[in-house]
């Protein structure tokens, strides 16, 4: 790992003073970087020029690590303008590097946000999940951020991740919800799933992930909480759905569609879709107002 010292020097070199010292971090996620917009005194600092940072890849996601003031109240935060994901190849630590920075900031606590995909016929696209819990296929087989001799003695062997999502944090959404007038079907609570990807799922592996109690599914966030805890700080996480995953039913048999066809009786199909990163960024976009207002909304009742 780069050396995190090396890497705060450099970030507070560019910094004016006032912004040396954040107290939120905040990670957006695909097409989620609108926050931008109503961040004050805001420095861009792009993650090509920062020690130890790779660079983000995906459409979407701009590449730059923002300081600034948000809400009414002039919270100082650090907000990732797009971040690093598994499946583009950086290593895991990599994925988790800017949120260990964040912790070496003085940051307490993390807002993070994804787009991820609905499994739950009870959550419709377009819906802010306010996500209590994780499956994390890839911790559990071998792609832990936290794999390796610890960071530090101060760091723990063995993480609990019973309580990842805070509580208050958790609450602090609704309140902020409420304060904004949000339908109360704006939001729901769930839990998300962790897949490497790039690929989205097949149908068995969306039923898959259905019938193993996750609520939204998506490739990123998971390695950014697990390290955020392991740092100490408090976490939070919205996912936005962009997309329904098809889970067709598994007794759909081709051979049956063909047998009534040929027997002349009427054939229904299956209604088919398929998901596309460019519908993902178009549901970011129509709702990035509420997602941009939520954030805020959080920021200003937490400080
Ligand atoms: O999780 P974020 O970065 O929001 O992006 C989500 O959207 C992309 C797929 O469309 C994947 O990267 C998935 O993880
Ligand atoms: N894995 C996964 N990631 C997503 N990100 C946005 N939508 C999806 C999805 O359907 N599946």
């Amino acid at each position: 790992m780069a050396d995190l010292t090396a890497t705060t020097d450099f970030i507070r070199s560019q910094l004016p003073s006032e912004l040396q010292h954040p107290r939120i971090g905040i990670v957006c996620g695909s097409g989620l970087s609108g926050l931008a917009a109503v961040i004050h005194n805001i420095q861009k600092i792009p993650y090509e020029s920062i020690p130890g940072f790779g660079t983000s890849t995906v459409q979407g996601h701009h590449s730059e690590l923002a300081f600034g003031l948000l809400g009414k109240n002039n919270v100082p935060v650090v907000v990732m303008l797009g971040r690093f994901h598994f499946y583009e190849g950086h290593p895991i630590s990599t994925v988790v590097y800017p949120i260990r920075v964040m912790a070496k900031l003085g940051v307490k606590e993390v807002i993070i946000t994804n787009a991820a995909g609905s499994l739950n016929p009870d959550i419709p696209v377009g819906t802010i999940v306010v996500v209590h819990d994780h499956l994390a296929l890839p911790n559990l087989v071998g792609t832990n951020p936290l794999l390796g001799p610890l960071l530090s003695p101060n760091h723990r062997r063995f993480l609990p991740l019973s309580d990842a999502y805070s509580s208050s944090l958790r609450r602090l959404v609704f309140r902020a919800a409420h304060q904004l007038s949000l339908e109360k079907s704006a939001l729901a609570e769930g839990t998300y799933a962790w897949v490497c990807g790039p690929t989205y799922e097949s149908p068995a592996e969306g039923r898959f992930l259905r019938h193993a109690g996750a609520d939204v599914v998506g490739m990123s966030t998971v390695p950014e909480v697990v390290a955020a805890r392991d740092e100490g700080m408090e976490v939070m996480v919205l996912s936005l759905v962009t997309n329904f995953v098809v889970i067709p039913p598994s007794y759909w048999s081709i051979r049956e569609e063909v047998e009534a066809e040929l027997a002349g009786k009427p054939v229904v199909l299956p209604t088919s879709q398929i998901v596309s990163h460019e519908e993902v960024l178009a549901i970011g976009k129509e709702k990035a107002e509420v997602m941009k207002s939520l954030v805020q909304g959080v920021v200003e009742l937490l400080a």
